[in-house]
């Protein structure tokens, strides 16, 4: 198969599509991969790291109030519909995927146009604004929440499930925590704002450290590459204790997971598919600043079925974060209990079962 794919901007619209692309590859060891994003996102990091051909396209999004700025972003999406055009005359593409982001919308629009067999995955419960566009020219939606059937056609619509659910639980424990510095025998909580971090999260954990610091259990503190130097600047002089370590970021967030007692994060869609694929307790602290509160009808998903706890961003100090940490860390009927019920939200065959529409719209 020669798949063409395209997500970008944040970590929740490339790891799906990864995830995507390393299944199809296990599959089938012949298939060719071209990625198309922007220069400026995450991807343009991320996937070339992969081995992955990585094309881009310059586009922006919209500004929700009406601006001079929006003329130029209609100019820039179609001329990136014209590279778009001109990657998919040259790559020949089976099947155009796109997982989210404005760069998907211009990539996947022109692969319709030219009646190339087309896909987009939804991570969200809410449906995001290039996929809701998208959801009127391509062959299949495929669905990772129940919720979002009823925002699309409802014909094109399958669910699937995140591909990132599948990545992660194919992995074998690799001593991952051990490497970063960290003890293997201990119970681990992980404390991360989605991949990008999050600066209410930051500030939280840093007033929590003298406090983690002395904590039976260990803490692994991912600030997100942007925000390091200056929390490490505010930490100060403040110790960190052995079962204490910050770091930006994690690149191989599914060698890590399996050894993770609890989280505390955001609730960003392909978060919450790996930690409902693992079954890992979670305190979610959705983002306020997303379309539509999305995050918080992720969250609820899982608080519902008893799998999460809820913080509202309002309500995160450096006491309450401490509180909900300890209310899992130091409890391990707690952990045991929730983890069985976010297991049971898990779709740990989203990746193979994405491949297959895939592989249903190139064959007809
Ligand atoms: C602010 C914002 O717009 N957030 C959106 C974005 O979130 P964001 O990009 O934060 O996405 P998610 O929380 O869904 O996923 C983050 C991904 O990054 C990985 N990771 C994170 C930190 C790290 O150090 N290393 C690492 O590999 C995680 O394992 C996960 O695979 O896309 C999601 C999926 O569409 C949405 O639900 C979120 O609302």
């Amino acid at each position: 198969m020669r798949l063409m794919i395209s997500g970008g901007g944040t970590g929740g619209h490339i790891y799906p599509a990864l995830a995507l692309i390393e299944a199809l590859q296990a599959q089938d060891p012949t298939a060719e991969v071209l990625y198309v994003g922007t220069h400026r996102g995450l991807e343009s990091r991320i996937v070339p790291e992969r081995g992955i051909e990585f094309k881009t396209i310059k586009i922006q999004g919209f500004k929700r109030s009406l601006s001079l700025q929006n003329f130029k972003t209609i100019w820039l999406f179609l001329k990136s519909v014209g590279t778009a055009r001109r990657y998919i005359k040259a790559f020949k593409p089976d099947v155009v995927v796109g997982t989210g982001g404005y760069v998907s919308g211009a990539v996947v629009f022109a692969a319709s146009q030219m009646h190339i067999p087309t896909v987009i995955h939804e991570q969200n419960s809410v449906v995001g604004v290039t996929n809701k566009f998208l959801s009127h020219f391509v062959d299949r939606i495929a669905i990772s929440f129940e919720s979002a059937r009823s925002q699309f056609p409802e014909k094109k619509v399958v669910m699937t499930g995140n591909p990132r659910a599948q990545q992660v639980v194919n992995i074998k424990r690799t001593a991952a925590l051990q490497a970063l510095g960290l003890a293997d025998d201990q119970p681990t909580a992980l404390i991360f704002g989605g991949s990008r971090g999050a600066a209410r999260i930051n500030a939280a954990t840093l007033e929590a450290i003298p406090e983690l610091n002395q904590r039976s259990y260990q803490t692994l503190f991912v600030t997100g590459q942007v925000h390091y130097d200056q929390l490490m600047a505010k930490l100060g002089e403040t110790k960190l204790a052995a079962n204490v370590k910050i770091v930006p970021y994690i690149k191989n967030m599914p060698a890590i997971l399996p050894e993770i007692a609890a989280i505390l994060g955001r609730a960003g869609a392909t978060s919450i598919a790996e930690i409902t694929a693992l079954g890992i307790p979670s305190i979610l602290v959705p983002s306020p600043y997303v379309t539509n509160d999305h995050q918080t009808k992720n969250a609820q998903s899982l608080v519902d079925a008893g799998a999460a706890k809820l913080v509202k961003e309002a309500d995160l100090t450096g006491a309450s974060l401490l509180a909900a940490l300890d209310s899992l860390m130091l409890h391990a009927d707690a952990r045991e209990s929730m983890a069985a019920h976010a297991k049971q939200l898990g779709q740990p065959a989203a990746a193979d079962q994405l491949l297959q529409v895939l592989e249903s719209v190139v064959k007809r």
